[in-house]
């Protein structure tokens, strides 16, 4: 298949990321800001005043104890927030000029931009072909040849291609742990976002599929910048180019992942990373 028949929505070609898993240096550019953010479940506070930018092309993992907040923060940068109730939030956070907060913003088209992927894999119930093919039917008005080429794209890239080429029309449940969660990597790039976030991707993946999804994540960093949440300090060390060590809702820390994990400034994160707590 051509790349170029694509290219309109995804400017970079397979080759041009292949052989590119080189530790980068710092991003100048910022795909997303949040400004004294902070976020309650009713009377709780569950994040105090998060100030960061998360780099454009490089992956940034959140690490921290669980009830830190990590999640919730992810939640609120793709607006699923919107469906729980007593969530609210106070401070901005900002996509390039999107009000990510804002009432106007119009969500769909938000959720287009900044593609998600679940702890556990979460494939609609159609066949493979068409859980890759629904988010740009939605969003793009493509020729069935254009589409398929689209879905084998998506598919490559997300490194599952060769496992479900034959059996595209089969269901998406038929596929093990692992190829179900390429699938939905597949299907969140499919519609061209810019942001890829990752809630703990591979904590229901065994240990080969999550090396591959590892693998890919640091790959897809040419074209997506990617948050990762992750439990996983090997992980987090091995895939990221920042990491934000989160505790008790504030963010403590935000650096290179080499200064984090090798250096970090504060205490706090030191006996986290050394596996002192969490
Ligand atoms: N829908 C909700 N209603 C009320 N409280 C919530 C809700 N979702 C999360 N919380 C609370 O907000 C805090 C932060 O939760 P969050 O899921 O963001 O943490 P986390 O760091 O992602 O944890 P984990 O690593 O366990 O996934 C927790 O105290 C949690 O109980």
């Amino acid at each position: 298949m051509s790349d170029a028949a694509i290219k309109p929505q995804h400017d970079a070609t397979p080759a041009m990321i292949k052989g590119s898993s080189e530790p980068k240096g710092e991003s100048t550019e910022t795909a997303i800001t949040a400004k004294n953010f902070s976020a309650w479940y009713g009377d709780f506070q569950a994040l105090h005043d998060i100030t960061l930018e998360i780099p454009k092309n490089r992956v940034t993992a959140f690490i921290g104890p669980s009830g830190c907040g990590k999640s919730t923060f992810l939640r609120w940068i793709n607006r699923m927030n919107d469906t729980v109730a007593i969530a609210h939030a106070s401070g901005t956070l900002h996509m390039g000029d999107t009000d990510l907060l804002a009432a106007r913003t119009d969500v769909v088209d938000l959720r287009r931009k900044i593609g998600i992927v679940f702890q556990k894999p979460n494939p609609f119930p159609k066949t493979i072909f068409e859980n890759v093919a629904f988010g740009p039917r939605l969003h793009m008005r493509i020729s069935r040849r254009e589409l398929e080429e689209l879905v084998e794209w998506a598919l490559r890239k997300a490194a599952v291609w060769n496992e479900v080429k034959d059996r595209l029309n089969g269901p998406a449940f038929g596929l093990s742990g692992g190829q179900q969660q390429r699938l939905c990597i597949a299907r969140a790039i499919a519609t061209g976002p810019e942001v890829l976030l990752m809630d703990e991707p591979c904590s229901a993946l065994d240990p080969a599929s999550t090396l591959a999804i590892e693998d890919l994540i640091y790959e897809l960093r040419e074209q997506y910048s990617i948050v990762i949440v992750t439990h996983n300090m090997q992980q987090a060390s091995r895939c990221s180019d920042k990491t934000a060590f989160f505790f008790e809702g504030k963010l403590i820390e935000l650096g290179s992942t080499l200064q984090v994990f090798t250096k970090p400034t504060h205490k706090q994160t030191e006996d986290y990373v050394s596996g002192k707590f969490g």
